[in-house]
């Protein structure tokens, strides 16, 4: 699969403040990656720098191979971007806007556009101005998917949709990411729409990526165990890895990181007690990893 983005050594300061450190990761053709971090861990920076629209403070990005704030015009039609603040023409209706987005594109696909403008009842001929949260949001979707780009960068899009909306939208990334093999960097707070979506999961934590890699490994690397034996267990009891405990006597809950089946026995021989493993899903591991 051919590298999209390319991400070397990242860092970024906004005055004082160190907002990401250490950043190294790539994205490839087909990839849907999650970008997951709590309230101002960096997600809208990072995608910023990826884009080129902000500068890195060292080391490097690279989109289609180029520095991500050299990329020409022909590269720039080559990426879709939904921001967190829509950035429509106000004065314009939906319909004049398409239009006039449509002429700058190589690759605009109008059937598509047709087809979500009418099952997401976008008002085609009112002021842009004048529509609600929600139909700004699906406008600015439908911009960034007909020009079919090869990377797509979604910050927020989804948070004023309503529900149908927002399932009709998860179908269409997931369409376009199979078919086009658009590769997508898509971040939310929505975490049950990642898990739905999402090949990949990068989770940003004290301005790094604690985690990157594929959603079905870190769902086996994070796990609970349901611990319970005959006897009191010890309080001191040490689990490797382990990033939250609860005692109960007999019983005890350890969420761990680094799992692997293997271990089960071997802890259960140790404490003499039966081991429950538990996987969780995205929205648990996400609580769980910024308790
Ligand atoms: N223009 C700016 N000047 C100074 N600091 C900024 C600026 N923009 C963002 N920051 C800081 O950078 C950090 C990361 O912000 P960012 O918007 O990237 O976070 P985020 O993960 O997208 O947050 P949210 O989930 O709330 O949208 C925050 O601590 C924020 O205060």
């Amino acid at each position: 699969m051919t590298s999209i983005v390319h991400i070397t050594n990242l860092q970024r300061r906004m005055g004082k403040q160190s907002v990401l450190q250490n950043i190294n990761s790539e994205v490839r053709q087909g990839d849907v990656i999650a970008l997951l971090g709590k309230n101002g861990a960096g997600k809208t920076t990072l995608l910023e720098t990826i884009l080129g629209l902000a500068l890195p403070t060292a080391g490097e990005v690279r989109v289609f191979g180029t520095l991500s704030h050299e990329i020409t015009s022909t590269e720039k039609q080559r990426i879709g971007f939904v921001p967190q603040q829509d950035e429509l023409l106000e004065q314009l209706t939906p319909r004049e806007h398409l239009s006039l987005f449509a002429q700058f594109q190589a690759k605009w696909n109008n059937t598509l556009c047709e087809r979500l403008c009418q099952s997401w009842e976008i008002p085609l001929n009112t002021r842009i101005s004048k529509l609600s949260l929600g139909q700004r949001q699906k406008l600015s979707i439908i911009l960034a998917l007909c020009h079919q780009p090869d990377l797509l960068i979604l910050d927020e899009p989804v948070a004023s949709l309503d529900p149908i909306a927002r399932r009709q939208f998860l179908t269409e990334l997931i369409s376009i990411a199979l078919d086009q093999q658009t590769a997508i960097i898509f971040s939310s707070h929505i975490v049950t729409d990642m898990e739905r979506v999402a090949t990949k999961v990068w989770l940003l934590k004290d301005h790094q990526l604690c985690w990157q890699g594929e959603l079905d490994m870190l769902k086996e690397h994070v796990v609970r165990l349901h611990i319970s034996a005959e006897s009191p267990l010890p309080t001191n009891l040490v689990i490797a890895n382990s990033i939250r405990h609860v005692y109960q006597g007999k019983t005890a809950m350890f969420t761990v990181t680094g799992w692997h089946d293997a271990l089960k026995h071997t802890l259960e021989q140790q404490l003499q007690a039966d081991v429950r493993v538990e996987y969780l899903n995205l929205e648990d591991i996400f609580l769980e990893l910024n308790a």
